[in-house]
């Protein structure tokens, strides 16, 4: 239905479909259960129940305004910060509810990490940018930093880019290095999940090829869920779609089935082009 798809299906034939039968055996890694979100008097998301698959990318796609953004943050408590917000309902990570009141949030969010749509540099030197969370979490080690660093970098896929550059600014790198840098930033910290929101929407088409090749990498090791505005985005990158819709999600499945076939007509309007 859509053409991204069909691009997807000639450059990654192979991969989708050993994706596919991978994804038959694969494990819940997050699963929310009748979530409501308040802004205030303002509710965003209305009983969302879904499960995120680990090791996989989950895509979430609709509108503007419809609580991707809200629904992302949701896992691992960003919202939190923003006064006056509520929830209720469930967020399992690995079956265990993130809003207990035994959570360490802390601790959460470093399990859960986050990128963000425009890449955020501390200014610092690109070591120190990627040496910061493993700083704050107590490691002090100089060469243990210098490991984590070089590996983070590696597994952003920048390491060959910039590991002549150390003590350079990171300010001084491309729009797509710094995103790949805020990628590596994320991946220092060891989460399990990469929480993306929009992280390719400010960059070229050479950049955002690099980054989604990088997020197809990543999901070897990682549970990822990406908010994209792009549709063909969502078809090149996820295994599992949720498209989202005035708070509430409308229909989530296996991305190609998505796609091609949706079940609702919501879905089907939505990635015809017929509204958003
Ligand atoms: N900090 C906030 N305070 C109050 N309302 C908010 C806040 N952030 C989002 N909202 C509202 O919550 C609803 C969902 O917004 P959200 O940003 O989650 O949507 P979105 O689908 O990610 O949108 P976009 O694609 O435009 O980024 C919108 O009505 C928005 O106005």
């Amino acid at each position: 239905m859509l053409n991204a798809f069909s691009d997807l299906v000639k450059t990654r034939e192979g991969q989708a479909d050993t994706a596919s039968e991978a994804r038959d055996q694969r494990t819940t890694k997050i699963e929310t259960s009748g979530l409501d979100f308040y802004y205030g008097d303002q509710q965003a998301l209305f009983d969302i129940s879904m499960t995120i698959p680990e090791r996989a990318v989950t895509a979430l796609i609709g509108p503007s305004g419809c609580g991707k953004s809200t629904f992302l943050r949701t896992l691992n408590r960003m919202n939190d910060i923003i006064e006056g917000t509520r929830l209720t309902g469930q967020v399992l990570l690995e079956g265990i509810d993130i809003y207990a009141p035994a959570i360490d949030v802390v601790a959460l969010r470093k399990k859960v990490g986050m990128v963000f749509q425009k890449s955020t540099p501390f200014p610092k030197s690109i070591f120190d940018n990627i040496a910061y969370g493993p700083r704050i979490a107590g490691t002090s080690d100089r060469r243990k930093l210098t490991e984590i660093v070089e590996d983070s970098l590696k597994r952003a896929a920048l390491w060959d880019e910039v590991k002549d550059r150390m003590t350079e600014s990171a300010m001084a790198l491309s729009g797509g290095q710094q995103q790949r840098l805020c990628i590596a930033r994320a991946l220092a910290t060891n989460p399990d999940v990469l929480l993306m929101d929009e992280p390719a929407s400010a960059l070229d088409p050479a950049s955002t090829a690099r980054v989604e090749d990088l997020i197809f990498e990543l999901k070897e090791n990682y549970t990822i869920v990406i908010v994209t505005h792009n549709m063909q985005q969502a078809a090149r990158v996820s295994d599992t779609t949720a498209f989202f819709f005035q708070g509430r999600l409308i229909e989530v499945g296996d991305t190609r089935q998505l796609f091609t076939n949706p079940k609702q007509k919501q879905t089907e309007d939505y990635i015809t082009g017929r509204f958003g």
